[in-house]
């Protein structure tokens, strides 16, 4: 279980994460929704050790992460962040096999294992035909799968996904969330398309002024109250005729009014 116990985050006198307390249980896909600067990548910065809270407790299973050493971090929880500066432009596949690091001992060379469960990563992330591309070269979504790929490799019990989707076509939108749900880990996903979130998530965290305003599943959280308070949106929530899953629809003040004169 991965528990923050009223966690703050202030930078000189600013106040960006207040009082932020939850619990993860296991295996479940955790969609963190939010307006723009609402507090979801500095909270999952905070909970995958790249920023330390001002205070607070971050635990997975019970043992501070700041008390855990990086490889073994590595070992139970892959990111893929928002930005990914890398200093040397490597290929796909070199960059993919990194996901192994945390597995290898002082010099030791990568294996046949290594390699295959690189292969297979490419392949579930659908960047195996740019395996020997590098990577300063690809689009902005081939990049993010090629990050998605390395997390893969690395082969986590818990995976923090900041907008995933970002950069990506629907189709690989579509993909990478059937992939991700799939997998038989935790999975904490920062997400604005809020349609993905309430299809593909077991359960919300919704996030507001750098505060957890609600946590629940899709269907308790996403009211078309929460989403004038949170997001300033009217919206309607229907279904999805082919999935049965949950699906919104949003309009504004003046589409209304623009609907009015016709
Ligand atoms: N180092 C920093 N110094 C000052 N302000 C910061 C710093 N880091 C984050 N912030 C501010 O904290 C707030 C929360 O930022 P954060 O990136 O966590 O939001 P977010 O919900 O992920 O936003 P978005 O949806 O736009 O990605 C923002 O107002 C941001 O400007």
């Amino acid at each position: 279980m991965i528990q923050l116990q009223q966690v703050e985050y202030s930078v000189d006198d600013k106040e960006i994460l207040k009082s932020i307390s939850l619990e993860i249980i296991e295996g479940k896909f955790i969609g963190i929704i939010g307006p723009n600067g609402s507090g979801k990548s500095t909270m999952l910065k905070i909970l995958y050790r790249h920023l330390k809270q001002s205070s607070g407790k971050v635990t997975l299973h019970e043992q501070e992460v700041w008390d855990i050493s990086p490889k073994k971090l590595a070992r139970q929880m892959a990111v893929v962040s928002q930005e990914s500066t890398l200093l040397f432009d490597f290929t796909v596949r070199d960059l993919v096999m990194m996901g192994r690091t945390p597995y290898k001992g002082w010099l030791s060379s990568d294996n046949s294992e290594d390699m295959s469960i690189a292969d297979r990563s490419m392949k579930l992330a659908n960047v195996a035909h740019l395996a020997n591309r590098t990577l300063s070269n690809l689009s902005g979504g081939e990049k993010k799968r090629v990050m998605l790929a390395r997390a893969l490799a690395q082969q986590a019990s818990i995976l923090v996904l900041d907008e995933p989707t970002n950069h990506l076509d629907i189709e690989h939108q579509l993909h990478l969330m059937d992939l991700v749900k799939d997998l038989p880990i935790t999975i904490i996903a920062a997400l604005h398309d809020l349609n993905l979130a309430a299809a593909y998530c077991d359960e919300l965290i919704v996030m507001k002024d750098g505060t957890l305003h609600i946590q629940g599943s899709p269907d308790s959280v996403l009211t078309t109250e929460m989403l004038k308070e949170v997001f300033n949106i009217h919206a309607g929530v229907s279904r999805n005729p082919f999935t049965e899953k949950m699906h919104l629809f949003f309009y504004t003040n003046t589409a209304m009014d623009t609907r009015g004169e016709q």
